[in-house]
């Protein structure tokens, strides 16, 4: 019973990364993820896209589901105005603990809500529990098949306004064929493909940005 792959990602944060330096932390965990053992971390060349819609969004309230080891978090953390605050959602209690020190190694927590639990639980609890009003940004990470389900929670528990941005990873591989079918015909949305390259690997993949119209 040895290590996790989670726990080694963690381990290569705490010995090579500078504490409080987010952006040591994220190179820290591409390079163990590109050299050592791949994860399924969204990775520097779909993180700068990442980073250009945080950025160009200047979101107050962010969403995140499926934080796995915090890469993500810690990628759209580190950009947030003072102020801003990012939830994210993760099931696993074990990949939320290692998340939880990575983002405290970022020197992020306090802009941070980290929630162990399923997503299907917890939308429906987000605007009493942290008291919420809308999300300007979610990106969606977790589980393929629950892409589009979420969606669907997102906007009956009324969490999207008008210009609210989804932006969802792996939508060519491995792909979220029902939620791009939606999001692509819904006239709820305005939706744009942005190619790039699957994690670590010369495989395509890309990022798909929903503006809800409301
Ligand atoms: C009720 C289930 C849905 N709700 C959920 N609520 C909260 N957390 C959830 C979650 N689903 C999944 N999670 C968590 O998100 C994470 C899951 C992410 C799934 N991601 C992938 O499968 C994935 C897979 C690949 C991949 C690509 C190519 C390949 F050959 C092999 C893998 C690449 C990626 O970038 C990926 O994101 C885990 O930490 C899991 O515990
Ligand atoms: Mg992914």
């Amino acid at each position: 019973t040895g290590t996790t792959r989670p726990i080694r990602i963690l381990q290569f944060v705490q010995r090579c990364a500078k504490h409080g330096d987010a952006l040591s932390v994220i190179s820290a965990i591409d390079s163990f993820c590109s050299k050592v053992e791949w994860a399924m971390n969204v990775g520097d060349k779909k993180g700068e896209i990442l980073d250009a819609i945080v950025l160009e969004t200047r979101p107050r309230w962010v969403l995140e589901l499926g934080t796995y080891c915090g890469y993500s978090t810690v990628r759209i953390a580190r950009l947030l105005p003072p102020g801003a605050r990012l939830v994210t959602i993760e099931m696993n209690p074990h990949y939320a603990q290692v998340a939880k020190e990575v983002i405290q190694h970022a020197g992020l927590e306090a802009q941070v809500e980290l929630l162990v639990g399923s997503s299907s639980i917890l939308i429906p609890q987000l605007k009493k529990k942290l008291d919420i009003e809308k999300f300007d940004l979610v990106f969606i990470d977790h589980w393929k098949i629950s892409y589009l389900p979420d969606t669907k929670l997102l906007e009956e528990c009324g969490l999207l306004r008008a210009g609210s941005v989804l932006l969802a990873d792996n939508v060519v591989c491995p792909g979220a064929p029902d939620y791009l079918h939606y999001v692509r015909n819904s006239p709820q949305y305005q939706s744009q493909y942005y190619q790039s390259y699957l994690e670590y690997l010369q495989v395509e993949d890309g990022l798909e940005k929903s503006i809800f119209l409301g």
